[in-house]
């Protein structure tokens, strides 16, 4: 029997303050999510990044009022058990192992929990049970994407980019083709989640985004 569709009063609106992040969402996600952006400068939390995305998406739905994706995203690094750091820190260990992680988070209302898709491995088994019963085949296969801390090479235009060397590639994610990373990326795995997340969900729209909103967003930027 099929689920009841569950009717959003808007498009998804996906908040950042990152253009270059909403750059590569959009390219990412093509006409398969319908969305718009606003740019909000959403405070910077600190702890696990998975509640850090949810707790950026309970506040960004309370200023939108409304259903929203928002995401955050952190290179870590082995030698610091995970933690995210500073290059500086890590040239005193051995080990210039790292791993960039994105996780999702949708809400769709301001009293709504917001659910997380999320650019990595599993921690645990319950997670990965969980996470596997939803998803099947697509995550078996996925993982955070593994690589190295270098110096830096290429175009200094997003983040950590330069200095981040993903695992069987000889060239940083900054000297990488655009659509080449996006290929391969941390942002890209997590953004197949929501992809297969609303392909289930079947939201429909009481307005659906008109070129005019996606047109606006293009300059708040
Ligand atoms: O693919 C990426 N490649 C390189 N650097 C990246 C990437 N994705 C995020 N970054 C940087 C931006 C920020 O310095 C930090 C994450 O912070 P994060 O809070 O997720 O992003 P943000 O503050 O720039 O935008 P937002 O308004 O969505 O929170 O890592
Ligand atoms: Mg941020």
């Amino acid at each position: 029997m099929a689920a009841a569709r569950v009717v959003l009063p808007q498009p998804v609106t996906f908040v950042t303050g990152n253009a270059k992040k909403l750059e590569e969402v959009r390219a990412i996600l093509g006409q398969s999510v319908p969305f718009r952006s606003i740019k909000l400068d959403l405070p910077e939390l600190q702890g696990e990044p998975e509640d850090i995305s949810k707790e950026k998406a309970r506040l960004a739905a309370k200023e939108v009022n409304g259903p929203v994706l928002v995401e955050d995203t952190c290179l870590c690094f082995n030698a610091l058990e995970g933690l995210p750091g500073l290059n500086n820190l890590l040239m005193a260990y051995e080990d210039k192992s790292a791993y960039a992680l994105c996780v999702f988070s949708l809400t769709i209302g301001p009293n709504e929990e917001p659910i997380t898709f999320l650019g990595k491995t599993p921690r645990h088994e319950e997670e990965f049970a969980y996470i596997n019963s939803r998803f099947d085949d697509i995550l078996r296969s996925w993982k955070e994407v593994k690589g190295k801390i270098v110096s830096a090479r290429g175009p200094n235009d997003f983040g950590w980019d330069p200095i981040f060397e993903p695992d069987g590639y000889d060239q940083t994610y900054a000297e990488m083709h655009k659509e080449e990373k996006n290929k391969i990326s941390h942002r890209y795995k997590a953004l197949a989640l929501v992809k297969s997340h609303f392909a289930d969900a079947g939201y429909t729209f009481q307005t659906s985004p008109s070129n005019r909103d996606l047109f606006q967003v293009a300059k708040s930027f």
